[in-house]
C-alpha cells in the first residue's frame, strides 16, 4: 500500500482500536483481521457527516486535509461527478471518456446566468460567471486553466470556448457560426503551440 493510500485507508476507513504512545492502531471497517499502527502524525479525522455522495464545495469539508479532499474527489468521481469546487475554483478530473449529456446545449441553457454555485459544479459555471464580470465591469477577463500533462486543460478549454461562443449568440459567417469557427481555430492552436508528451499525444 504507498503512504498517502496507507494515510486515507487509516485516516478515513479504520476505527480506533488503542492509543500507544505516539503510534495509534487502528481496525478497517472494511478488512475485519487486518490491524495497522501507524504514527500519530499520519492519521486523520475523518468527516463523520460528510454525505456519502461527497460534497460539491470542498469548503463544506469539516477538515480540509489532503487525504480528505481525495477521497472526497474520488466518491464523486466514481458517480460520474468530474467537477467539484473549492470556494469558487472549480477542480476537474478527467474522466477518460466521453460525457456528452454534461456538456450538451441544455446543460449551457441551464448555465446561462444562473447565480454561481446553484447548480452543479461546471466549468460552464466558471465561464459565465467570468463572462458577466466582463459585460458588467467592461474590462478583459481571464479564466485560468491549469493541470499537468494529460489532466484535461485542453479539453476544459474548448468547452470554455464553447460557452462564451453560445453566450456571444450565433451570428453566421462564411456559412458557418461564431462557436464553428472559434472552436476550427484550435487544432490549428495546438498544432503549433504544442508538444506531444508522454502522457498525451494531441499534438504530433
Ligand atoms: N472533460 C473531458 N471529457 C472527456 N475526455 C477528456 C476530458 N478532459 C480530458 N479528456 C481526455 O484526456 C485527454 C487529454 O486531455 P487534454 O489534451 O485536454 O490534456 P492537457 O491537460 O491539455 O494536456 P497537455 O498539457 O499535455 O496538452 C483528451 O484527449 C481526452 O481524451
Amino acid at each position: 500500500m504507498s503512504g498517502l493510500k496507507k494515510q486515507m485507508w487509516l485516516g478515513l476507513m479504520g476505527k480506533l482500536k488503542k492509543s500507544m504512545d505516539k503510534k495509534l492502531r487502528s481496525r478497517p471497517q472494511m478488512e475485519k483481521r487486518l490491524v495497522i499502527t501507524a504514527k500519530l502524525s499520519k492519521i486523520y479525522p475523518k468527516d463523520m457527516e460528510a454525505p456519502a455522495g461527497g460534497v460539491d464545495d470542498m469548503t463544506k469539508l469539516s477538515y480540509l486535509h489532503e487525504p480528505g479532499v481525495l477521497q472526497n474527489l474520488k466518491i464523486r468521481y466514481e458517480l460520474n461527478e468530474i467537477y467539484t469546487y473549492t470556494g469558487n475554483i472549480l477542480i476537474a478530473i478527467n474522466p477518460f471518456q466521453r460525457l456528452p449529456h454534461i456538456y450538451d446545449a441544455h446543460m449551457m441553457q441551464q448555465y446561462k446566468g444562473a447565480p454561481f454555485g446553484e447548480l452543479s459544479p461546471h466549468v460552464f459555471a466558471v465561464a459565465d460567471v467570468a463572462y458577466r464580470a466582463m459585460i458588467n465591469e467592461g474590462k478583459s477577463n481571464s479564466i485560468l486553466v491549469s493541470g499537468e500533462s494529460g489532466a484535461g486543460k485542453t479539453e476544459t478549454t474548448k468547452m470554455l470556448m464553447r460557452y462564451l461562443a453560445y453566450l456571444g449568440g450565433r451570428a453566421v459567417t462564411e456559412g458557418r457560426t461564431v462557436e464553428q469557427q472559434v472552436l476550427e481555430s484550435n487544432p490549428v492552436l495546438e498544432a503549433f503551440g504544442n508538444a506531444k508528451t508522454v502522457r498525451n499525444n494531441n499534438s504530433r
